[in-house]
């Protein structure tokens, strides 16, 4: 069998954009903490062949509980994460380094509802290109704004696209991307910025409107309406 991948789940997270006072990847949907719901889906995928679980350090006993709860045998690491996102994903690939893996995928543990379809497509152009993620086109017209309230200029809408998780590469491409962007003190909103900036070309792979990273209230009413349809 071809060698499959192994993901870093990054949730080390505060949630500050969602106000609640647990943080937003331990909020119940259905009963069950919406992390759970995020490594459940590739727990369920025999592609993936490792996961390691990034988490802020006091909240390693709960997820180690949940982790014996649910049956999540391939969290084979559970990381402690860093102040950044960028941080906790380099705490979770070196984590993964030590697995031998070739491929990595990241994914943000709030995006609970990711098609392993798209997964699998994601995946599979990253192992012909090196470098993939998920994304969807925008659907608004988007306007770059400057700081006095006034529209400087409106990029063409077909080239843009929302980018998600999960985010595929060589592993090593990664780590590189992210030891090139720690050596320069860069921090990226995503994996693929660090990597697009060491010159290595990274592939869109369309994927659903439905993959939302559960951000602020309201993509809760969504997310407990979505669930309860797909039930
Ligand atoms: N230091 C950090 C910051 C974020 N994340 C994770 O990265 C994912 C996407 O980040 P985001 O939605 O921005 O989460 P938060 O940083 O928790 O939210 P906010 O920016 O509103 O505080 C989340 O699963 C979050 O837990 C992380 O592991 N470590
Ligand atoms: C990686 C990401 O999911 C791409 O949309 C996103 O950048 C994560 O965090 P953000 O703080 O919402 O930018």
């Amino acid at each position: 069998m071809e060698q499959g991948f192994g993901v870093v789940i990054v949730a080390a997270g505060r949630g500050t954009r969602m106000g609640t006072e647990e943080s937003k990847q331990y909020l119940r949907l259905m009963d069950k903490p919406v992390i759970v719901h995020t490594v459940e889906r590739f727990q369920a995928m025999p592609e993936c062949e490792t996961i390691a679980w990034v988490t802020s350090a006091q909240d390693m006993p709960r997820c180690a509980g949940w982790v014996r709860e649910y049956g999540l045998d391939k969290v084979r690491d559970l990381v402690a994460g860093g102040g950044e996102r960028q941080h906790s994903v380099y705490a979770g690939l070196q984590a993964l380094k030590a697995r031998g893996l070739d491929y990595v995928l990241i994914h943000d543990g709030v995006r609970p509802f990711v098609d392993p379809g798209k997964v699998r497509t994601c995946f599979a152009a990253a192992r012909k290109h090196g470098a993939s993620v998920l994304a969807v086109p925008v659907k608004d017209t988007i306007k770059q704004v400057n700081g006095d309230g006034v529209i400087t200029a409106t990029p063409d809408r077909r080239s843009l696209w929302a980018i998600q998780t999960p985010q595929a590469f060589r592993l090593s491409v990664c780590m590189s991307a992210h030891e090139q962007a720690e050596r320069e003190e860069i921090i990226g909103t995503d994996d693929a910025m660090l990597v697009e900036r060491m010159g290595v070309p990274v592939h869109v792979v369309e994927g659903d409107y439905t993959n939302i990273k559960l951000t602020t209230p309201d993509d809760l009413d969504w997310a407990a309406w979505w669930m309860s349809r797909n039930q």
